[in-house]
């Protein structure tokens, strides 16, 4: 990963998408593992935390399983990111303390409705990573990432969620959502976050 290119572009716009910035070999793995045949791996994802925690399929229709260091592949991800950590915080003061993403699945007509990643009383996620594993993504699937300005009124970037691809962002700043997936879209979501509450 070109950590200079990426710390250029946080610093000055706090957003960048990076057209396939891992190596295919890599990739592979980590859409092998997102098509791990054991669905009871996978969970319905959820909203809100604490008590106020609870699904609702209106909003967010993805399920998710958390990475596993001791699977070979989420360790070479998690590895790179690790260097990405500690690239940022060299060149930005970032501070960020650690790394936490899972795999998401949504199916067809599920999207997350517009939302930050920061969640309520709580500010330790600092800069949101999303990669797509979807191969031969075509543009009438929908499923695109919509990235708003901060004010949430404009959206500034529409993403395909192609194979390789990945959008990095500052999680405060930039509000977001999926828009409703016409077939079968993978992904990795991950937050570097900061330590404390
Ligand atoms: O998959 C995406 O494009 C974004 C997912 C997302 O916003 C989230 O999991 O918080
Ligand atoms: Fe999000």
């Amino acid at each position: 990963m070109d950590i200079v290119k990426i710390a250029d572009a946080l610093e000055r716009k706090g957003y960048i998408i990076l057209d396939r910035p891992l190596p295919d070999e890599l990739l592979a793995g980590l859409l092998a593992r997102c098509n791990d045949d054991d669905p009871a791996r996978f969970r319905a994802a959820q909203v809100g935390r604490g008590a106020a925690k609870q699904r609702i399929d209106s909003i967010r229709g993805d399920v998710i399983d958390w990475l596993d260091a001791s699977n070979s592949s989420d360790q070479a991800y998690l590895a790179r990111m690790e260097e990405l950590r500690l690239g940022l915080n060299a060149a930005l003061f970032m501070g960020l303390f650690d790394y936490e993403c899972h795999y998401a699945i949504y199916g067809e007509g599920d999207g997350y409705a517009k939302h930050s990643d920061v969640l309520q009383g709580r500010k330790n996620r600092i800069l949101t990573t999303v990669l797509y594993l979807n191969e031969d993504w075509q543009a009438g699937n929908g499923g695109e990432l919509l990235i708003y300005d901060p004010s949430g009124d404009t959206a500034i970037e529409k993403v395909q969620p192609t194979f390789g691809t990945m959008a990095i962002f500052l999680s405060e700043q930039f509000p977001h959502e999926v828009l409703v997936s016409h077939a079968t879209r993978r992904s990795i979501a991950g937050w570097f976050r900061v330590s404390g509450s």
